[in-house]
């Protein structure tokens, strides 16, 4: 990974990308990692991420939307399901959980609901939380209470990019700096 003045590029696998740079409220310029219509490099993030998944892992969570596409190229070379959270409520739920997000870096208070026909896959699995980038970890201890309130476990918290220090142990292919000069 090089740096250069309010500009990152990171390389995964032989898939190169420099991050474009955003203003987040008074953190200055933070890197934004993009999946959403980069299939190149969301499936080489996948390719190497497979390989960090805890042992005994039985089913994947995520939460839309930057997070899917890597989570469903996860699933596919990992051979294992995976359920992901809304951040809306749909007319279709079913006895929805219904989860706050305490505290996010670059987004506004959120709410995360999970269908109930998707929590029951969760019920008494080993669950693997998967993230793009985890940075305060206050998306990741939501999905985690998701899980517990499923009747699932948490086997571990795994994340593409690990920004700043989260409150959690997360399992991560690289480190992002929290801002950019
Ligand atoms: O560790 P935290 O401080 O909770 O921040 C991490 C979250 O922030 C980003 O979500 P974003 O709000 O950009 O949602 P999106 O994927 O829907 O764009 C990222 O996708 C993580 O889910």
């Amino acid at each position: 990974m090089t740096t250069a003045p309010q500009e990152l590029t990171v390389t995964i696998g032989d898939v190169s990308r420099t991050l474009p740079t955003v203003r987040a409220g008074g953190m200055g310029r933070v890197p934004l990692v993009e999946f959403i219509g980069d299939s190149e490099f969301t499936k080489a993030v996948a390719q190497e991420m497979v390989a960090l998944i805890p042992a005994g892992t039985e089913v994947l969570l995520t939460v839309v939307t930057n997070a899917l596409p890597l989570t469903h190229e996860l699933s596919d070379r990992s051979g294992l399901p995976y359920v992901c959270a809304r951040k809306k409520r749909r007319t279709y739920m079913q006895n929805p959980i219904i989860q706050d997000v305490p505290s996010m870096t670059l987004g506004v208070a959120e709410t995360l609901w999970l269908d109930g026909p998707h929590a029951d896959r969760l019920k008494g699995k080993r669950v693997t939380v998967v993230q793009d980038v985890v940075a305060s970890g206050g998306t990741a201890q939501a999905l985690a209470r998701l899980v517990e309130r499923a009747g699932g476990t948490v086997s571990g918290y795994l994340a593409a990019f690990r920004q700043g220090a989260p409150t959690m142990d997360v399992i991560a292919l690289q480190d992002l700096p929290r801002t950019l000069s």
